[in-house]
């Protein structure tokens, strides 16, 4: 479960709202285990703010979030890594790394948590097979499509396993057709258990979807209640 309690954002202080406008203001919303949620709202609405501090990759300047009743805002330097294992993060479109290949780039969360190369290989193939690409694992990542390098990036993302996938705009630049076969294997990852968190523009994503979080000017207009229903049991460990 995901859960922040009035968090505020406000780059470039500590705490105090004295100066510039806030990113995030008072947001306080949870997320269920096993939910699919979507965030939207316009450009600067603070989207990429909030998935963010779910990884504490920014910290709120007040307020609390927790996951999985962990306070992450308490975290020391040394917890980070342990909240990320949780976390399968899907932030900038296609930030692969192009001299690897796509095995090498999806390889690599495993490798620098100690995994072998003999497990990890066998891992990101594994993942690279959930999202219908497991005959490109030796392709240089420029070799491919736009949409083929979002699931490369999908398959990074999950390739340990995680109980949360925070996907930013997984499907930006990508046309109708390749949108939704990102989307298709984003969902089939939620569909096995996993928590997902998904910001996006795409007006045809959000038409069929069941809950959305909407945010304008950091602030949560509507969503931040518990859609009733919608939480899978049993998360992926
Ligand atoms: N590192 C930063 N330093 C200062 N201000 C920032 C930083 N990152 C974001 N902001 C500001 O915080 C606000 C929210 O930005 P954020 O990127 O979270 O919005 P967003 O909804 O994800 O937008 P977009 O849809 O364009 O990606 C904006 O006013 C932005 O300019």
């Amino acid at each position: 479960m995901i859960e922040f309690r009035q968090v505020s954002k406000q780059y470039g202080s500590r705490g105090d709202s004295a100066g510039g406008s806030a990113a995030l203001s008072e947001v306080s919303l949870s997320i269920e285990t096993g939910e699919l949620v979507y965030l939207s709202g316009p450009s600067g609405a603070g989207k990429s703010t909030l998935l963010k501090m779910i990884a504490a990759m920014e910290r709120p300047s007040s307020g609390t979030i927790s996951v999985n009743g962990q306070d992450i805002g308490r975290l020391g330097a040394s917890g980070i890594p342990y909240l990320r294992r949780k976390l399968g993060l899907m932030f900038q479109p296609a930030d692969l790394l192009n001299d690897r290949s796509v095995l090498a780039n999806v390889m690599l969360p495993l490798l620098v948590t100690g995994a072998s190369r003999a497990d990890a290989d066998k891992r990101a193939r594994a993942a690279l097979a959930r999202v219908g690409l497991e005959d490109k694992a030796p392709a240089a990542p420029l070799a491919l499509s736009g949409g083929e390098q979002q699931r490369v990036a999908i398959a990074r993302a999950i390739v340990n396993r995680p109980q949360i996938i925070l996907a930013d705009e997984p499907t930006a630049n990508l046309d109708r057709g390749t949108a939704d076969k990102v989307m298709d294997a984003l969902r089939a990852f939620h569909e096995a258990g996993v928590t997902c968190l998904i910001a996006t523009h795409d007006e045809s994503i959000l038409q069929g979807a069941r809950r959305v979080i909407r945010l304008e000017k950091g602030r949560v207009v509507s969503g931040a209640e518990l859609s009733i229903g919608t939480g899978l049991a049993g998360a992926m460990s």
